[in-house]
């Protein structure tokens, strides 16, 4: 039998940062002094490159620690019950080739600690979830790039995971599986705090309810995507007013990587 732990369920938010920062290398402090919180929804992190959303997205899942400032998640669950109910889709996750997607997704949830009774029950619905039960049996090494990320996105929610971190999942998609993907994601987003890092400014649009726009480790804007919208005139860069918003926001006399 194994142990139940009783989570605590009067949180307010799935996650709190205050005064955040985290600290990569030896110098730089990728995340910088921000403040955030993130309930259930879908929540889209943007950013130019190198904005600090990898780092933040680590911070979350426990893979870095917080340099300074608190990080509360789920209502501050100790490290190990935490990690069951978190799901991570790493930018490069790692897998073994020579497994089968089944093989994977059942080992992912293994680590999760799920109880065994529950796991090939949940390993077929998050392969189905992802559009994979006919490549169910099939060797990883045999999927194109697209099927891998989504392996991955199996993986992350075959624990129906209450934060669930998704670092660039449609890197990869083609414009079908991204739209199913959106699909996906709204439907995660009703009972599940994702947070879903992009570049692609449409995805956001189509599937988040809120957007959080890091530039240089710092938290620039956190609203909704008619919000970040209404921040962009004619005169800002974008083929959308969702991308104007977010060209306006960052237009700051001091943002460098202007390119
Ligand atoms: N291990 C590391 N050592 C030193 N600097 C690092 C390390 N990891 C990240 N950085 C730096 O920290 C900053 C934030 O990186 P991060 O990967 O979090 O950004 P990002 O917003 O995810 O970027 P991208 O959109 O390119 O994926 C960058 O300037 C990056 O060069």
């Amino acid at each position: 039998m194994r142990n139940t732990v009783t989570a605590p369920t009067t949180y307010a938010w799935e996650i709190e940062a205050r005064d955040l920062r985290v600290r990569v290398g030896r110098r730089r402090m990728a995340v910088d002094d921000v403040t955030l919180t993130m309930g259930r929804g879908v929540h889209g992190l943007l950013g130019p490159n190198g904005a600090g959303k990898t780092t933040l997205i680590r911070a979350l899942a426990t893979v870095l620690r917080p340099t300074s400032g608190t990080l509360t998640l789920l209502g501050g669950l100790e490290l190990r019950e935490l990690r069951r109910r978190i799901g991570y889709l790493p930018q490069d996750f790692g897998y073994y080739r020579r497994f089968t997607v089944r093989e994977f997704v059942e080992y992912m949830a293994w680590l999760k600690e799920m109880p065994g009774r529950d796991v090939p029950s949940a390993v077929q619905r998050a392969i189905e979830r992802v559009g994979l039960a006919d490549r169910a049996d099939d060797r990883l090494k045999t999927l194109s790039g697209g099927m891998l990320r989504r392996v991955g996105i199996a993986q992350a929610i075959v624990n129906d995971p209450a934060v669930l971190l998704l670092d660039e999942p449609t890197a990869g998609l083609d414009p079908a599986q991204r739209l199913r993907f959106r699909d996906l994601l709204t439907e995660l987003g009703t009972d599940t705090c994702v947070v879903v890092s992009t570049h692609l400014v449409e995805d956001v649009a189509a599937a988040c309810t809120d957007v959080v726009l890091l530039a240089d480790g710092k938290l620039v804007f956190q609203g909704t995507p008619t919000q970040l919208a209404a921040a962009g005139t004619a005169e800002h860069a974008g083929d959308s007013p969702i991308e104007r918003g977010y060209t306006a926001l960052l237009a700051g006399p001091k943002r460098h990587g202007s390119w």
